[in-house]
């Protein structure tokens, strides 16, 4: 398949693959900062580039509707993601993050948004080396103005935004396969509400299953079992954090947090992320922690529901407590607040708790990439220490 753009972007290249000659690490050298271009890329007549101030309702709010309308849908067209403004200014306002990464397109004339790229800063280490990345997230182009080549000029220009903040190096997710996936995972689903996810199409009644008996099938407790299991809070922060690091340092990828970064990506949100951890009750120490955030979907062309809610597993780490009585804590909790599904990928630790929990595998996959930065091999989901929104 000819990728005319992205064969000229520092990636690893298909026609490269396996060749482990090749040095791990940055593709290209940084460009002295003088000679990073100074003025924005051309965009056709219509169009404009205009920064998209999060903290205004009304640019925040132009922005939702676009992602509402136009971001990403599953192959069957069955689910559109529905991220919340909350969602959106929690997503794009970590600790030094740049608001002239939130990039949009306009029409001159009407002034419509009618295309996104965002980056946000984040320390990503890549075996033993921490890198400054930027993390890019919510490329949207309006439907009506697809297959335009529009995306390849959004990308490049948010490139050479972070390449003005001296950064050379980005992680991205997609569904779509592109030069080339570090890893490629594959979403595991735990159904919560099953009549709801049987009455819009994505499960389907098990051969010799009755509804009463697939409800019985997916119940949960009404309440937690693990001892000292509680939501997480604020004076948590350091405990969570070095919890955290430990664990996070086993993967071969993974975000380098610290403080500021737990405050900001796992501090409990509501309906926008949800962090619990078990303080021993004996020792008062925070032995394990879990964390998921709220994704809801627009259903598309239901008669009888309009939105799934939708819980994503986040950073998960088990010292004391069974990651699998863990996780079933967080089942419990995401059924308690009325979740139809709690989703998960195969990352991290994952695999040992999907299939006993009864998640089931998805048809969908999300390919992990990184730009200007050559790993040698790809990664497996288990190395994979990274989960991006
Ligand atoms: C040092 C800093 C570096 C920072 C930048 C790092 C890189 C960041 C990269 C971005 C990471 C985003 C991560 C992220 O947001 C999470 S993935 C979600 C992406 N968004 C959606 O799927 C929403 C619905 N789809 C659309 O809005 C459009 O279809 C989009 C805008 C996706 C493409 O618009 P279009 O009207 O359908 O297509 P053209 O304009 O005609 O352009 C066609 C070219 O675009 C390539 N394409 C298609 N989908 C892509 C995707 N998801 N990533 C990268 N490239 C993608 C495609 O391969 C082709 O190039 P090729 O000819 O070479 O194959
Ligand atoms: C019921 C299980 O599926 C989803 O939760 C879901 C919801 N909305 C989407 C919107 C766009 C979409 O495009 C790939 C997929 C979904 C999915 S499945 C993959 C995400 C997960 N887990």
């Amino acid at each position: 398949k000819r990728h005319k753009f992205w064969e000229t972007q520092p990636v690893g290249q298909f026609k490269d693959m396996g060749d482990t000659s090749l040095p791990e690490g940055p593709i290209e050298p940084p460009t002295p900062l003088s000679e990073v271009k100074q003025e924005p890329y051309n965009l056709p007549n219509p169009y404009e580039w205009i920064t998209c101030d999060m903290d205004s309702e009304e640019m925040c709010n132009e922005v939702y509707n676009l992602l509402t309308n136009n971001y990403v849908e599953d192959d069957e067209n069955m689910f559109r993601f529905n991220y919340s403004m909350g969602f959106l200014r929690w997503a794009l306002r970590p600790p030094g993050y740049f608001r002239n990464w939130h990039i949009g397109v306009r029409v001159k004339s009407s002034k419509k948004l009618v295309a996104f790229i965002t980056g946000v800063p984040a320390r990503i280490r890549v075996r033993d080396t921490v890198v400054y990345m930027a993390e890019i997230n919510f490329l949207c182009v309006h439907k009506k103005l697809r297959s335009k080549r529009l995306a390849p000029v959004m990308i490049k220009e948010v490139t050479r935004r972070v390449h003005f903040e001296n950064m050379w190096q980005a992680a991205y997710t997609a569904g779509v396969v592109l030069p080339t996936p570090i890893s490629t995972c594959q979403y595991w689903h735990r159904s919560l509400n099953p009549k709801k996810l049987i009455d819009v199409g994505f499960s389907r009644l098990g051969a010799r299953m009755t509804m009463s008996r697939t409800i019985k099938l997916y119940k949960l407790p009404d309440s937690t079992v693990t001892p000292g299991f509680r939501k997480m809070e604020s004076h948590d922060v350091p405990a969570v954090t070095r919890l955290l690091r430990n664990y996070l340092s086993q993967f071969l990828v993974a975000p380098d947090f610290d403080e500021n970064d737990v405050e900001h990506w796992l501090l409990p949100r509501e309906n926008v992320v949800d962090s619990y951890l078990v303080e021993s009750p004996e020792t008062h120490e925070i032995t394990d922690f879990c964390s998921f955030y709220t994704l809801p979907s627009s259903i598309l062309g239901n008669q009888n529901y309009n939105t799934l809610k939708a819980a994503y597993s986040y950073y998960n780490v088990s010292t004391k407590t069974p990651l699998l009585q863990l996780m079933n804590d967080a089942l419990i909790v995401a059924k308690q607040n009325d979740y139809d599904v709690f989703n998960a990928l195969d990352v991290m630790q994952n695999e040992s708790f999907l299939k006993d929990l009864k998640f089931g595998p998805g048809d969908g996959k999300l390919h992990y990439y990184l730009y200007n930065y050559r790993i040698n091999h790809v990664l497996r989901p288990s190395e994979l220490g990274l989960v991006l929104l």
